[in-house]
């Protein structure tokens, strides 16, 4: 029998319906609440349709080492419409795209964290392949006002909530250094497998449905979270602690210097 690793199963059953979730909607069935699911962009995977409308069914590798994250997602997302039509609670599903802000986890391992953190220790920023993939951040608070609208509305079909403004990878190291102000070299790792190459989020449905729309710009936002995690290095050095940016996905990389 095919053992899987502890933290891939626990993966696919946080990510996907749980018994802990069933317990959830169990609960929002009783009291009628309603139910918010926090999706994800990962359920269009590497998307063959840009930018990426709720009505497009996405193009994920089901076996892949994504897989576990994606599918438990579009599993959740199966569970929580089978649950609203069966026994009539009321959900609203978010496909939240990249966000960033203030109280990320400093070993986070996903890129805001990775290059600012990098950036402000005079480290190589690390970019997974060409750096050609791109990717479109919105800052924290655009999502909960997102996430409350979508909760305050009568729309039970999935919507994004994302900022539409698209960058490269490469472009985005360039812009975080520049931020910082910033010496660090850009250094090219391997390409991380199945990595979308292509994440920009079609927000009409919410622009239209929730009268929602971002409105920090990247720069605002970045100089936020910038500000954030100089501080906690600060207090980390005081206290003789200094963390290092979590190499995500990355095993061994080819290195060329930019
Ligand atoms: O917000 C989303 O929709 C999803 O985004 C992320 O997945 P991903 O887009 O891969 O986010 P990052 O890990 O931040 O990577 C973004 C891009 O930067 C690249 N990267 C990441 C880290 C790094 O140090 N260098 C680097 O080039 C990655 O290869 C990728 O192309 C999260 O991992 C998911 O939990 C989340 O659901």
């Amino acid at each position: 029998m095919l053992k899987l690793p502890h933290k891939v199963c626990l993966s696919m059953k946080v990510d996907s319906f749980s018994d802990h979730d069933s317990l959830f909607a169990g609960l929002a069935k009783r009291v009628g609440a309603r139910l918010l699911l926090a999706s994800t962009s990962e359920v269009y995977g590497d998307p063959e349709v840009h930018p990426q409308s709720e009505d497009y069914w996405g193009h994920v590798n089901p076996i892949g080492p994504r897989a576990c994250y994606d599918e438990g997602k579009r599993v959740a997302e199966t569970m929580c419409y089978a649950y609203m039509k069966q026994e009539g609670v009321e959900v609203r599903v978010a496909r939240i795209f990249n966000t960033f802000g203030p109280r990320m986890h400093m070993n986070d391992g996903r890129v805001v964290s990775n290059f600012i953190l990098q950036a402000l220790q005079g480290e190589p920023l690390t970019v997974y392949g060409s750096g050609s993939q791109t990717r479109a951040f919105q800052y924290v608070s655009d999502l909960v006002n997102g996430l409350v609208a979508l909760m305050n509305s009568n729309v039970s079909s999935p919507v994004n909530l994302g900022n539409p403004e698209e960058h490269t990878i490469l472009e985005f190291a360039q812009l975080i250094k520049n931020l910082v102000g910033s010496g660090s070299e850009i250094q090219f790792l391997s390409e991380a497998q199945d990595d979308p190459q292509k994440r920009k989020p079609d927000i009409k449905k919410a622009k239209l449905m929730l009268g929602w729309e971002p409105v920090v710009p990247l720069e605002e936002g970045l100089n936020k979270a910038i500000h954030y995690f100089r501080k906690e290095l600060e207090y980390q050095a005081n206290n003789q602690y200094i963390p290092k940016p979590k190499p995500a996905r990355i095993k061994k990389g080819r290195t060329r210097h930019h």
